[in-house]
């Protein structure tokens, strides 16, 4: 047998192409009559749980040699298209261009989205109460930092509901005009990228200010325009403001994560109804009494439901008292949840569901 050649290999490839085009046509086809059914409905077209289970689905009927873990970022694409010809998502993030919140936001939704940059996590809460978005992007948790406390807090006032989740690897790197580390004299970032770098920085440029501004995008531009001032950014931010990488990879931890939260507003898109694999969290808070963390953790053990986060932020009552944000795993509409979660309410001072929604698919 004559083993192919390469031009006979991109022949098949390309006639595989023209085919694999005329199926997304057929199902991009499909997805529009779908969003004919939804518009006489007048129900909403993102449906996160059902994009969870083609996810699902998929990986778990892959025969390969495809990796696993490239089946999720090409469907969610593929599915952005279909979505965006039902009708355009908003989404809105922390801008400007090339931050990690922009990076979560096109990871999550695809690139077929209309974008709405923020210049602060406030203005992203805002916009999506207002209706300037349809969905908003906000980090809510760093594996080196922990929780960010701006996200949680908001969480508390804001009458928004959270309908997914999406994890990204944060890779800081430091950026600058001259491809040198000599005469930076500040060092321009995100609070949150400051303190995930500060062990580099310390090492590396003692000296340097370490300045925080509102994204690391912006840090980027900064960088971009005054060469004594260098940024802590992405890549993708890197090449967006034409600066080098003078050192990658900067951060404290190799596997530096951030947890971003999908929300929306609860009165003009429904909770997801369950996908198999669901995520319920909550914020309480309970009397300062003893025993009162036994009564939150109590009817979860007694109906079988995990608990896969617990954190805790003060009050600001001056009393020591504080909001606890848990993540339930399951649906509301599973009767073990369910009863779990009313008898949690019953012995809480306040309770309050932030969401749920199908687990972060990779
Ligand atoms: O199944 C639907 O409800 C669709 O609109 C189709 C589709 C898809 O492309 O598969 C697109 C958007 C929804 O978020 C979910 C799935």
């Amino acid at each position: 047998m004559t083993t192919p050649t390469l031009p006979e290999l991109r022949d098949k490839i390309d006639a595989l192409d023209r085919e694999l085009l005329a199926l997304l046509n057929r199902r991009a086809g499909l997805a529009l009559e779908v969003g004919e059914i939804k518009k006489k409905e007048g129900s909403v077209v993102f449906r996160p749980e059902r994009e969870a289970q083609v996810i699902d689905g998929l990986k778990s009927g892959n025969p390969g040699p495809l990796k696993n873990e490239s089946v999720a970022p090409i469907w969610r694409e593929i599915m952005s298209a279909c979505r965006s010809l039902e009708t355009p998502t908003r989404v809105a993030y922390l801008g400007p261009a090339g931050t990690f919140s922009e990076e979560a936001a096109l990871g999550y939704f695809g690139s077929s989205i209309v974008r709405v940059p923020c210049a602060s996590i406030d203005e992203v809460f805002r916009s999506t109460s207002a209706g300037v978005a349809d969905f908003g992007v906000v980090p809510v948790e760093n594996s080196t930092e922990g929780m960010v406390a701006r996200s949680l807090d908001i969480f508390l006032t804001m009458p928004l509901f959270i309908i997914g989740e999406t994890s990204l690897f944060v890779r800081h790197n430091l950026l600058r005009k001259e491809n040198a580390l000599d005469g930076i004299t500040a060092v321009c970032a995100h609070p949150q990228a400051l303190a995930q770098c500060h062990e580099w920085l310390s090492l590396h440029l003692p000296h340097a200010e370490r300045r925080p501004v509102s994204s690391n995008a912006e840090g980027a531009r900064l960088a971009a325009q005054d060469p004594s001032i260098a940024g802590i950014a992405s890549t993708r931010a890197a090449s967006e403001y034409g600066v080098h990488v003078v050192a990658p990879a900067i951060q404290n931890d190799t596997h530096n994560r951030t947890r971003f939260a999908i929300v929306t507003d609860p009165l003009r898109h429904p909770a997801p109804q369950a996908s198999g694999h669901d995520c319920t969290s909550l914020v309480v808070s309970v009397e300062n009494r003893p025993g009162a963390m036994y009564d939150i953790l109590a009817p979860l053990k007694k109906h079988g439901v995990s608990m896969s986060r617990l954190e805790s932020r003060p009050a600001r009552s001056g009393q020591w008292e504080y909001y606890f944000f848990i993540d339930v795993q399951g649906h509301p509409n599973q009767p073990a949840v369910q009863t779990a979660l009313h008898e949690l309410r019953e012995s809480c001072a306040f309770f309050k569901v932030l969401g749920t929604y199908p687990i972060d698919v990779h």
